[in-house]
């Protein structure tokens, strides 16, 4: 069994298997709205490395998909080149951040006409990169999503996160968006097995829940990754604060990865500073808001050594919180 007083070591080997093997059982009967991915019995278990290099690749969006398209080609064959092993794009990596865009720029994964996703998957085999490819609004069955696409380093996709919490806020006079104008959400959470590490995928406001960061890193996560595009009235307030929180509830490893930021002007400015942070909310790797490859190298033992020095999850009182669905309507 996991130690109670260390119930999150998913690093040493016997935790290791326990945790595979708990898994795999609950393959059996999973949870509707959880889709873990690449563990069906064919397809064993990538081993979890200890450590991981990764890249997360800010690149300016632009009106031009093509252009769009070999921008992020460029930035995995780079960040490859540079040792990452995981490499992340943005959120809406082939279009302008807005409702107008979606549907002119959205492709057909499962009808097959998507040169993006291609172009992905291609660029992670070329690179031998555990690819998560940002997010690009996906069209399926008369519904548009916004779609995070993750590759394993021969090109296969491995997972689809469709943004499950839509991005509908106002503030007046700064920043008024409704996402669900023309995008629908996804109804899963998303745990991937690479060879870079058990991943929860996540897109832009779904950092906003505890909640979700909490099932993931619950199901034994390495690494939350949230493709994000925050804008200039949150982002310098919350951006930062919202990763090293989801980071220490959980004592895990948080990386956010956003668009650079266009020029005045253009219809949304994006906040920029792609952040890695440890599990002890440590900002690991960060930058501003200009194009630029960010790299971190995360040590997944240390996830260990925190839950131990800490034992927060095997401490909580959730005799005392089972209000919290019904107090949050
Ligand atoms: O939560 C925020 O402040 C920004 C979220 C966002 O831009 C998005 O979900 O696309």
């Amino acid at each position: 069994m996991l130690s109670r007083l260390n119930p999150y070591n998913v690093a040493s080997p016997v935790a290791k298997t326990l945790l595979r093997q708990s898994l795999q059982s609950r393959l059996c009967c999973p949870h509707p709205s959880l889709t873990t991915r690449s563990m069906s019995k064919d397809a064993p278990l990538p081993t979890a490395p200890e450590r991981v290099k990764i890249a997360l690749c800010q690149l300016l969006t632009t009106a031009d998909k093509e252009k769009n398209i070999q921008t992020a080609r460029e930035a995995i064959k780079t960040a490859a080149s540079n040792g990452a092993k995981l490499v992340v794009l943005p959120e809406m990596f082939n279009c302008p951040y807005a409702n107008e865009s979606f549907p002119v720029y959205a492709e057909d994964i499962d009808g097959g006409n998507c040169p993006s996703v291609d172009a992905l998957a291609q660029a992670a085999q070329q690179s031998s990169v555990t690819l998560v490819g940002g997010s690009l609004p996906e069209r399926s069955q008369g519904k548009l999503y916004n779609t995070c696409c993750v590759f394993d380093t021969k090109g296969k996709m491995l997972a689809r996160h469709r943004k499950t919490h839509l991005f509908d806020i106002d503030i007046p006079g700064k920043i008024t968006f409704k996402e669900s104008t023309n995008l629908s959400p996804g109804d899963s959470l998303t745990v991937v097995d690479t060879e870079a590490g058990r991943l929860g995928i996540g897109i832009c406001y779904d950092l906003r829940f505890p909640e979700f960061s909490m099932v993931y890193a619950q199901q034994g996560c390495q690494l939350l990754l949230f493709p994000a595009a925050f804008n200039m009235t949150t982002g310098p307030v919350h951006w930062e604060l919202l990763a090293k929180a989801r980071a220490i509830d959980n004592q895990i490893f948080v990386a956010l990865c956003s668009p650079a930021r266009n020029p005045p002007g253009a219809g949304y400015q994006a906040w920029g500073h792609s952040t890695a942070v440890g599990p002890f909310a440590e900002v690991l790797a960060t930058c501003d808001e200009q194009p630029t490859i960010v790299y971190a190298d995360l040590d997944f033992t240390q996830m260990g050594e925190r839950r131990r020095n800490m034992p927060i999850r095997a401490q909580k009182r959730f005799d005392l919180y089972s209000q919290v669905e019904a107090l949050g309507r």
